[in-house]
């Protein structure tokens, strides 16, 4: 079966098991260009286990996964890396940055390793880290930043390449709630004004919340929630969400194209 041609990321009855026992049970999902996905779901839901197969890090058992016209789901794995490399960011919850190199050089590595000239990668992650409000920390050293400021380094550096896709995997969970807020701001500006689509998964906002809150949890600022119980999508409403009201009319927009 081919993939939807207005996805930039689609699958279809994905099912993955560790040692067996089910994580992701018959997942479907669709992702439109420049779209922004908050996956939500209590812990063990499978969130995690459907963004690693979404991006590649694993196959699925059963199903397809399409990222454009290509059949991730069949690549090999050096096929699988190079689109991670290349077209895909990545950011968790522990920001994991390189302890010899400082603030700029972290995010500059992704361009580094795509051959960019040194000088132009310099330029690009501090343009980022500057975006991030971290552009002062450029030439510090991760143990010298506090820890909501290696997580916008790390923001940076999976944006740095612009990639198609930005999978963002509990990005805010070490954080305190104002940081949390900001740096979920910026990144979803940063998604936005580069047009890059972004799936944020979190089980620490839920429908509820958004709809009270006026402020930036993940699903306030998603156009779309989907949200996963025990390795299945449970339905959202897609026009009654949240993040169709708190997104405006283009959130709602892309509400209504929901799977
Ligand atoms: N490496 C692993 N080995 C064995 N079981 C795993 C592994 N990773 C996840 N699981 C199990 O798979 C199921 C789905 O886990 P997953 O991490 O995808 O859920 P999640 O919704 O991301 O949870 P959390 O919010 O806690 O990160 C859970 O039952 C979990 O215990």
């Amino acid at each position: 079966m081919a993939a939807p041609p207005d996805d930039v990321l689609w699958a279809r009855g994905v099912h993955y098991a560790y040692d067996g026992s089910p994580a992701l049970q018959g997942v479907s999902i669709g992702v439109r260009e420049g779209e922004i996905v908050a996956l939500t779901g209590p812990r063990g839901s499978g969130k995690t286990t459907l963004l690693r197969c979404l991006s590649g890090q694993v196959l699925p058992e059963q199903g397809e996964v399409w990222f454009n016209s290509a059949p991730v789901h069949t690549l090999g794995r050096a096929a699988r890396e190079r689109l991670r490399l290349h077209r895909f960011g990545w950011i968790d919850s522990s920001p994991r940055l390189v302890p010899e190199l400082t603030a700029w050089e972290n995010a500059a590595l992704p361009l580094l390793l795509h051959g960019s000239g040194y000088r132009a990668a310099r330029r690009a992650a501090r343009s980022w880290l500057d975006r991030l409000d971290v552009g002062d920390c450029a030439s510090k050293r991760p143990d010298a930043l506090r820890q909501a400021q290696r997580q916008r380094v790390a923001v940076a550096r999976a944006l740095v390449h612009s990639p198609t896709v930005l999978f963002a995997d509990e990005p805010t969970a070490p954080l305190h709630q104002s940081d949390r807020a900001q740096v979920l701001r910026a990144l979803s500006a940063a998604a936005r004004s580069h047009g890059i689509t972004v799936l944020l998964a979190s089980h620490d906002f839920t429908l509820d919340q958004a709809a009270r809150t006026s402020d930036a949890t993940g699903a306030a600022l998603a156009d779309r929630i989907v949200t996963l119980t025990d390795g299945r999508r449970s339905r959202t409403p897609a026009h009654s969400g949240a993040a169709a009201r708190s997104a405006g009319p283009e959130g709602a927009a892309a509400c209504s194209l929901s799977v």
